[in-house]
């Protein structure tokens, strides 16, 4: 603001404030303003008037140089005059002017403070609608960028599917310009090339005859590098996809190879343009897929590989060898491989990789290439929608001149390499014809660069190759060896081309389906255990099943025998009171027994039906078997050795006799007592007996009389049973009242543990054919008392269920033992009371 501008200063008042302004730094400059306005109102309006009226000299010099004071403040601090025009302002207008200033910058800041305010609220505009926007269009968005991809996958497959119908394997042929020096020699042009057949190439022979060739594409002298890569860009496009790629160049010496892969600075070459393509591609698709390029340089000279990126010192001691790597692959462990970020890198590259190739002079070539050269581009890619990784490679190989050492008229190290390279081109050919008769074999290995190549050349990869010719008449002879060479490649039937994999991808795969074969096995392994298991399950259970069908029925066997038991002691129970009653009513002894009348007409009264009626007839047989007894031992006979005699006497009888005695006195009084029959048996039973009677009634507690007759020598469970044996002594089975008949015993023995039909054994006993078979009444004893015993051996349902083991219905020995010991005492205890009574 000039000096000029300013408008016409007014005394006013100093700014008292202004001062405290200069201090308080933190104030906005408005307050101030306001403040010194205030200031200026309140004291320097009012009360210099009223000081005026008092003393107004005073007064106006200590204004004035207050004033001057405050001016020369405000001069000083740069922050409240930043102005130099403002500062050199003296006096009062000086505080016009800033009040002037002031005024015009508060209306500044207001106008300004409502531009922000109306920016603020544009930017709230802004950001709603960005909002809206996004919400609408994110969805759009969304379902576009899905579509993109799934067009980029569909693009992919077609333009792979593309190179697929044109041939894995293309080749170009490429003839170059006549030379300067060619033309001077006079040679001609012999190739012939029809530029509206692209694929079809006429080689004037020198008989003038034409031989014609058919590629994938001709490239004539006409064609520049541009039309040249033009053609090879879709193959190169593949490698972004994921699969391999080969392209090299063939040709005899000075055909051009050198120019077609690598070019010069002004007409780059394959490798650069490709190199520069694929940058320029993943550029591209860097929303989609994330690409990493590295390059390699190497060349097989004399079946030597060198790393051309490696610095001169490494060169000698590196040795490199091709080896297969863990995805099967073949790959060159040391070689230098180069990050390359730009397309200027990659050229610096090439140059350093293209300076320590091996070169020569021949004849045919002034700087000759004496080895195959070999570029390696690996891309490495990660889809970055679907996370899928590749890794693949592009070989960009320049190989040695094909020509025939004769021709090039070589000797010494240039013959020795012109050898090795023919020899290596000779393996490449080899496999090249190998994959096209199909072989199962391909010679992969026969050559340094065939080994190398070995990933490229199969039927998963893209290949193609640049027959590399010459137009001259003079090269006529080499141009129809490469072009033979060529038509021969060409008719290599790949397969479908495969993508490749990222190795450690693969090796990540080919460990979980390692571990996937693992499990499977330890599945396997685990379900034959479990079939196994099963199967031993089954079996068993049916030998549970089985022996639970067993347990049942030998619950049911037992039931029937507790049935069996309870019917008998039901029986032993009525004889035992119709016993009671007999004794309760017994009468005298009956007159002798030669007095006696048939006991059958003394009766006068029948006996009941059923066992009553046996009682009868048993009595009588009773009374028949004492006398026989008696009259056996009146005739001196010998009582040891009738063993049914004895039994008949000492047995049977008496509880089956003792219902009927009340009506039939006379009989019954003849029956021994206890000394009478004491001396009926031998002395030794006797003792037997007593002792045994005696031996139960000390050591035994008193119990039923039911089974008193269990023991008594006769019955099967007598004779059988160890307690048998333990009472009669040893000699019972030889006493006459021991044992039964050997076969009897042996048949009882038998059956014992497990005691069938007592009807049977009775059977048994008293069968006819039988020698030792009872008489009837010996029947019915024996019946009565094998009866008893098996009741007590069976059990019953009184007996107490401690003499069972638990589950197993097999009776505890001991116990029924005991009882069986205690019943016997119990039975001749009252036997011989009966007895004493009736003979009372
Ligand atoms: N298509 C072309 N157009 C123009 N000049 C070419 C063409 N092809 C080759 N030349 C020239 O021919 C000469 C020999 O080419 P180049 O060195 O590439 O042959 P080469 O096959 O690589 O030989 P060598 O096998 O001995 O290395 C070079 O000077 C090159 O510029």
């Amino acid at each position: 603001m000039g000096e000029e501008a300013l408008p016409a200063m007014s005394p006013v008042r100093p700014f008292e404030a202004a001062q405290k302004t200069v201090e308080e730094n933190s104030k906005p400059l408005q307050e101030v303003q306001d403040q010194t306005l205030e200031n200026h109102s309140d004291s320097s309006v009012d009360r210099p008037d009223q000081d005026r009226e008092t003393n107004p000299s005073t007064d106006s010099k200590e204004m004035e140089q207050e004033l001057s004071n405050i001016i020369q403040t405000l001069k000083d601090d740069d922050r409240l005059i930043p102005s130099p025009i403002l500062k050199g302002i003296s006096g009062p207008d000086l505080s016009s002017a800033l009040q002037f200033l002031g005024t015009k910058y508060n209306g500044l800041m207001k106008k300004h403070q409502g531009q922000i305010e109306e920016l603020e609220k544009l930017r709230d505009n802004c950001e709603m609608l960005r909002n809206k926007c996004l919400e609408e269009c994110e969805p759009k968005y969304e379902t576009l960028k899905k579509k993109y991809t799934e067009e980029c996958a569909e693009r992919k497959r077609l333009y792979n599917e593309m190179i697929v119908l044109k041939g894995n394997i293309r080749v170009f042929c490429r003839c170059r310009p006549l030379s300067l020096e060619e033309i001077s020699k006079g040679y001609s042009s012999v190739i012939e090339i029809d530029p509206s057949q692209d694929t079809e190439l006429q080689i004037i022979c020198s008989d003038y005859s034409k031989k014609q060739f058919k590629f994938d594409h001709i490239f004539g002298p006409k064609d520049d590098q541009e039309a040249v890569f033009a053609e090879t860009l879709p193959i190169v496009k593949s490698v972004l996809d994921g699969y391999n790629v080969c392209i090299f160049a063939y040709g005899q010496t000075g055909t051009g190879k050198t120019f077609t892969m690598e070019g010069t600075t002004e007409n780059r070459g394959v490798n650069y343009r490709a190199l520069e393509e694929l940058f320029r591609s993943s550029k591209e698709r860097s929303s989609l897929s994330r690409y990493q390029f590295s390059v390699s340089m190497l060349e097989v000279y004399n079946e030597k590989i060198r790393d051309l990126l490696a610095d001169n010192a490494d060169q000698h001691a590196k040795k490199l060898e091709t080896k297969q790597v863990a995805d099967g692959t073949q790959d060159v462990p040391g070689l230098v491989e180069a990050q390359i970020c730009s397309i200027d890198e990659v050229w610096e590259k090439l140059k350093t990789g293209a300076r320590n190739r091996s070169v020569g002079s021949t004849n045919a070539n002034e700087l000759s290439s004496r080895s195959h050269c070999l570029v390696r581009v690996t891309i490495k890619s990660e889809n970055l929608v679907s996370g899928q990784r590749s890794r693949s490679h592009m070989w960009l190989v320049d190989l040695a001149g094909s020509e025939r050492a004769a021709k090039i008229e070589v000797e010494g190290e240039r013959l020795k390499e012109s050898q090795f390279i023919n020899k290596s081109l000779s393996a490449l050919g080899d496999v090249i014809s190998a994959l096209a008769s199909k072989n199962p074999h391909i010679p992969y290995r026969n050559s340094k660069l065939t080994h190398l190549l070995q990933s490229s050349l199969g039927g998963d990869c893209k290949t193609l190759m640049f027959a590399q010719i010459s137009p001259s008449s003079a090269d006529l002879g080499e141009t129809l060896c490469s072009l033979n060479f060529a038509s021969r490649v060409r008719g290599v039937e790949h397969g479908p081309a495969r993508k490749q994999s990222d190795p450690a991808e693969s090796f990540k795969l080919k460990q979980m389906a390692e571990k996937l074969r693992q499990e499977e096995k330890e599945s396997a392994r685990l379900k034959e255990s479990l079939q196994l298991m099963q199967l031993k399950y089954a079996s068993r259970e049916n030998v549970f099943k089985t022996l639970q069908e067993k347990i049942r029925d030998t619950e049911q066997t037992c039931r029937n025998y507790q049935q069996k038991v309870r019917d008998l002691e039901n029986q032993l129970a009525d004889e035992r009171k119709a016993s009671r009653d007999a004794a309760k009513f017994s009468k005298p002894p009956l007159a002798p027994i030669k007095q006696r009348p048939p006991l059958s007409r003394i009766t006068n009264r029948l006996p009941p039906s059923g066992p009553r009626k046996n009682s009868t007839a048993m009595t009588v047989r009773v009374q028949d078997k004492e006398n026989v007894l008696s009259t056996c031992k009146a005739s001196g006979m010998d009582q040891t050795k009738p063993l049914n005699k004895a039994r008949r006497i000492s047995l049977a009888p008496v509880v089956r006799h003792i219902p009927v005695q009340t009506k039939r006195r006379a009989s019954i009084a003849t029956l021994p007592n206890e000394a009478e029959r004491h001396q009926a048996l031998p002395e030794a039973r006797q003792d037997q007996i007593s002792g045994t009677i005696q031996a139960s009634q000390l050591r035994l507690p008193r119990r039923r009389s039911v089974a008193a007759f269990t023991l008594f020598p006769g019955t099967p469970q007598a004779a059988a049973t160890p307690e048998a044996k333990w009472k009669f002594g040893g000699t019972a089975s030889s006493s006459k009242y021991a044992s039964p008949p050997p076969h009897v015993q042996a048949l009882w023995k038998s059956k014992i543990p497990t005691i069938c039909s007592p009807r049977q054994r009775l059977r048994l006993i008293s069968s006819p054919a039988n020698p030792g078979s009872l008489n009837s009444a010996q029947q019915a004893v024996s019946k009565l008392c094998f009866s008893v015993q098996k009741r007590v051996v069976v059990g019953s349902p009184a007996q107490p269920k401690h003499a069972m083991l638990p589950g197993s219905f097999i009776f505890h020995q001991a116990p029924r033992e005991k009882e069986i010991v205690g019943r016997l005492g119990t039975a001749q205890r009252v036997l011989c009371k009966n007895r004493r009574k009736s003979v009372i």
